[in-house]
């Protein structure tokens, strides 16, 4: 690609952020390492404020940066930052633990600090249930989950970030987001240099021509 090309496309680049929201615990950092290409971590710290994940993705000929905000569960880890989370959000992905009903009881909480942070309700938002792998183990039956679901107008992706074999489940969630968002005309254009969250801690997986799984 020469010069002018690449310059054009790193101006042209749009970047979506995508914010993953939940209880401690319920898998938000493995799910969002799971995306961004990385393997199933062998041992995971409560998340402190945020660490951000990016990944190139190609989207009908477009190159689009999918930016993922993996946020902190415990309010004393995320409450300097919950502010910064919410501001020019572009979609929104609400965890809880299949084997955990309190986690899917507080999404109603997660919710709520959602729509009070003035969220736009053109944002798109989905509901995952992690930890499907623990099948003897399941609290929250999916028909429940559906119902929420509905209600809230969200899509819902039962998953796991352990499983290999729904390592491509786990993709379709944030390519199906990106899907709605490129769709969305009215998302301005973003140079990279102004994206938010310059200089914080950032792991950036390799540029790929990604197939896109989006079920949509
Ligand atoms: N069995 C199973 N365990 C999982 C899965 N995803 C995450 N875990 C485990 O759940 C624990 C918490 O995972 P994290 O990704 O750190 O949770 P988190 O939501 O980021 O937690 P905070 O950063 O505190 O908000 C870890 O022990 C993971 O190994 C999954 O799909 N299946
Ligand atoms: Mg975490």
């Amino acid at each position: 690609m020469d010069l002018e090309a690449s310059l054009e496309q790193s101006v042209q680049t749009r970047i979506f952020k995508i914010i993953v929201i939940g209880d401690s615990n319920v898998g938000k950092t493995c799910l969002t390492v799971r995306f961004c290409g990385g393997a199933f971590p062998a041992s995971t710290e409560a998340t402190i404020g945020v660490d951000f994940r990016e990944k190139a993705v190609e989207i009908e000929g477009e190159h689009i940066k999918v930016q993922v905000w993996d946020t902190a569960g415990q309010e004393r880890f995320r409450k300097s930052m919950v502010e910064h989370y919410y501001r020019n959000v572009h979609a929104v992905v609400f965890v809880y633990d299949v084997t955990k009903m309190a986690s899917f009881l507080n999404l109603k909480t997660w919710i709520e600090e959602c729509n009070g942070h003035a969220v736009p309700s053109l944002v798109p938002k989905v509901l995952v249930g992690n930890k499907c792998d623990l099948r003897d183990q399941i609290q929250v039956p999916s028909s429940m989950a559906l119902k929420f679901a509905d209600a809230h107008n969200m899509l819902l992706f039962e998953t796991s970030a352990k499983d290999p074999k729904e390592s491509q489940n786990v993709e379709s969630i944030f390519m199906c987001l990106a899907c709605r968002l490129k769709a969305q005309k009215s998302l301005l254009y973003r140079d990279m240099e102004r994206q938010q969250g310059r200089g914080q801690k950032t792991q950036l997986t390799p540029e790929a021509g990604h197939k896109n799984p989006c079920p949509c």
